[in-house]
């Protein structure tokens, strides 16, 4: 796994981020996860973002650090389209933040909990499903 250090080139600044999500605006909020508030944004160089940014409780758990920089070297490695886009990060004035592609189709999550996802759906659309015998 790459150290954070080979990773500068992913270095974006915190006036760029603060710039794209007009300072963190409450619009701009789109959604709360284990690691902090996430912000949509838009970017002149990387277009529509969503930027995570590690809340200040988290980062005072080292367990916040550690995320962060493993997220970095994990995500800089990997490039599917069915994985998520990490653009860069920033860490800065005490601030770290992890800036990704924005996904307009919403997360996993989102779907697996929709209630489109029935049953008969599945079964339809991924007929090599076998329903196991009692
Ligand atoms: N790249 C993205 N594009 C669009 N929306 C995103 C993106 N990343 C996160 N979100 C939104 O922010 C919400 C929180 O995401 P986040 O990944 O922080 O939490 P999570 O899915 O609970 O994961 P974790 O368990 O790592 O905290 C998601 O449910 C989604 O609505």
């Amino acid at each position: 796994m790459s150290s954070i250090k080979e990773l500068k080139h992913l270095q974006i600044s915190l006036q760029d981020i603060s710039d794209a999500t007009n300072n963190y605006a409450k619009e701009n909020c789109i959604g709360l996860g284990g690691y902090g508030k996430v912000y949509k944004g838009e970017s002149e160089k990387y277009g529509t973002i969503a930027v995570k940014r590690l809340s200040r409780n988290r980062e005072e758990h080292s367990q916040g650090d550690r995320e962060f920089k493993t997220e970095i070297a994990l995500l800089s490695n990997y490039k599917h389209e069915k994985i998520v886009t990490l653009l860069g990060y920033c860490d800065e004035d005490g601030e770290k933040i992890l800036v990704y592609k924005h996904e307009s189709q919403g997360s996993l999550d989102k779907h697996l909990k929709s209630a489109d996802l029935t049953w008969t759906y599945l079964f339809r659309r991924c007929p090599w499903v076998k329903i196991p015998s009692p």
